[in-house]
């Protein structure tokens, strides 16, 4: 069940986590798994949108650049910091949602059954593990969710939403169609990709809205791509509650 990139050392350099100014990246509201009842407070949270110090920065120039090429776009931060507390709920809510739309009972499915559906959504989400060693990427805050808002002030159409489980999700899905509007859809995700790599991030490959910069993910293909590189993740997983306290 380990990832490659999840046995990659993780040194914490310690840096805070800081919250994301509202009123400088547009932001959904209300937030997508407050709005289904994610147990934030169980971490003494007040709010998703928090990141490392540096992931800030870069997410800053991420948009500058977009402001430059696109003059009035926005980066949407659909998510930011997520506790493990609510990694768990958001996998439990997303194959509870695969049984529903196969019509399968949870209490009359097979352990196979389970295991596979379950392996399903481990292709999109981390594992919800407790683990130093292998923190869920926005259990961090080295990772974001994000898309993009045009000068209109209108969600730019990358051709799936944020989170589904299927192929469309994959950053290249539409890379290869003759159709106009899936070439306009592929166009979009390469204009967010764009500025985001620019500013350091790393994209998942499954993900076309996933972005991490710092993170055992991040480390991971960045050594993939710069062969004999040897970079490892300068953070672990973050917690407002504070052992001991
Ligand atoms: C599914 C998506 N929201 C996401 O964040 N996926 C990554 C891999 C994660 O769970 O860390
Ligand atoms: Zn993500």
């Amino acid at each position: 069940m380990i990832k490659p990139y999840q046995k990659i050392l993780i040194q914490d350099c310690g840096e805070p986590l800081v919250p994301i100014s509202l009123e400088q990246f547009a932001v959904e509201s209300p937030h997508a798994y407050q709005k289904l009842g994610a147990p934030y407070h169980l971490s003494g949270v007040d709010s998703p949108y928090y990141v490392r110090q540096e992931v800030l920065e870069r997410l800053i120039n991420a948009q500058t650049q977009l402001q430059s090429n696109y003059p009035g776009w926005n980066i949407l931060i659909f998510d930011a910091y997520r506790p493990v507390e609510v990694q768990q709920f958001m996998v439990d809510y997303t194959l509870a949602e695969i049984l529903k739309a196969r019509e399968l009972k949870p209490d009359l499915i097979s352990l196979e059954q389970h295991q596979a559906i379950l392996e399903e959504v481990y292709q999109f989400w981390a594992v919800p593990s407790l683990e130093p060693a292998t923190p869920p990427p926005h259990s961090t805050g080295a990772a974001i969710d994000v898309t993009l808002v045009n000068n209109t002030g209108k969600i730019v159409d990358m051709g799936s939403p944020i989170d589904e489980i299927s192929p469309r999700s994959y950053p290249n899905h539409f890379a290869t169609s003759s159709h106009s509007e899936e070439q306009k859809y592929h166009q979009n995700r390469q204009i967010l990709a764009e500025v985001m790599i620019l500013a350091g991030f790393q994209q998942h490959q499954n993900e076309w809205w996933h972005f991490s910069y710092g993170d055992q993910m991040w480390a991971g293909l960045t050594n993939q791509q710069e062969n004999g590189n040897k970079s490892i993740a300068k953070y672990g997983r973050y917690s407002f509650i504070k052992s001991g306290s």
